[in-house]
């Protein structure tokens, strides 16, 4: 059978890349290869021989630009050393190949600022909206309530019920759309996966500090069309065993943490696609 290989990105500043292949292997991924950024512009790894691509979080470039806005334009320009070809080429060819990708906090500012997200009619490239600094001036380091939009394409949420409980660490975390009619776009594709609300999941809410960043439409996660590309600013990686709950020595929980189910979902669609 073919193992299930799933690849995380490193360097130049991420500091989730352990905890997200962790996540990834309890997931159920065959693997998890945690590849420098170097790696892959060296030609020494290529996205072909991976089955699903997690950008995770962290400072990269020191957020210099805005977040992840120097990695975008690295993506977006790099050419890969001895293939004579484009970094954009590989991930071109694994959006088309129809395999999934997650940003996770400093990965979703990446996916946006590359126009990975929302990609209207797959127009990939073209940046229609950002993330930007945190309504409240501050850096945000917490736990959310996060409410579910069962109606979204997206394959990482699919069982969640009415919301997930993750932390958070953002300083430029509010979603921003470069226009009225993207965002009225986005909300009739249902492209918003996942809304701050409060701990019943009921009403998404603009007040802070459900609302942590000031979000437009409390917007906390979207995907594109396809369901296949996904980005969120809470952590999932970070939430994947009952102990990494911050009352887990008070309160009864479940032993599987809330963050897990993206993860399963991702190595779960893989694995449908290659038998
Ligand atoms: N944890 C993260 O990925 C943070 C992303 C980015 N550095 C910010 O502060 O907004």
């Amino acid at each position: 059978m073919v193992k299930t290989r799933a690849i995380v990105i490193t360097g130049n500043g991420t500091n989730c890349e352990v905890e997200a292949a962790h996540a990834c292997r309890l997931g159920g991924f065959d693997e998890a290869v945690i590849a420098h950024i170097s790696d892959l512009l060296s030609g020494d790894l290529r996205l072909d021989d991976f089955h699903f691509l997690n950008l995770t979080g962290g400072f990269l470039d020191g957020d210099d630009l805005g977040s992840a806005k120097a990695q975008a334009n690295r993506f977006k320009y790099a050419r890969v050393d001895d293939l004579s070809e484009h970094l954009i080429d590989q991930l071109l060819r694994f959006i088309q190949a129809g395999k999934p990708i997650l940003g996770v906090c400093n990965g979703f500012q990446l996916m946006v600022k590359m126009g990975l997200l929302p990609a209207f009619d797959g127009n990939l490239l073209q940046q229609v909206a950002t993330l930007t600094f945190n309504d409240c001036g501050r850096f945000q380091d917490r736990w959310v309530y996060l409410k579910n939009n069962p109606a979204s394409p997206s394959i990482f949420t699919r069982g969640i019920d009415r919301g997930i409980y993750l932390p958070i660490r953002h300083g430029e975390g509010k979603f921003v759309a470069a226009s009225s009619e993207i965002m009225d776009r986005i909300e009739a594709n249902n492209l918003a996966v996942l809304r701050y609300s409060g701990p019943d999941y009921e009403e998404p809410t603009m007040a802070f500090p459900e609302n942590p960043n000031g979000s437009e439409h409390a917007i906390a996660a979207i995907c594109d069309e396809s369901g296949l590309l996904m980005g969120l600013m809470p952590h999932p990686e970070a939430f994947v065993h009952r102990t990494n709950h911050p009352r887990w020595t008070r309160e009864e929980l479940p032993e599987e943490g809330d963050g897990l189910i993206l993860f399963r979902n991702a190595a779960e669609y893989v694995r449908s696609k290659l038998v």
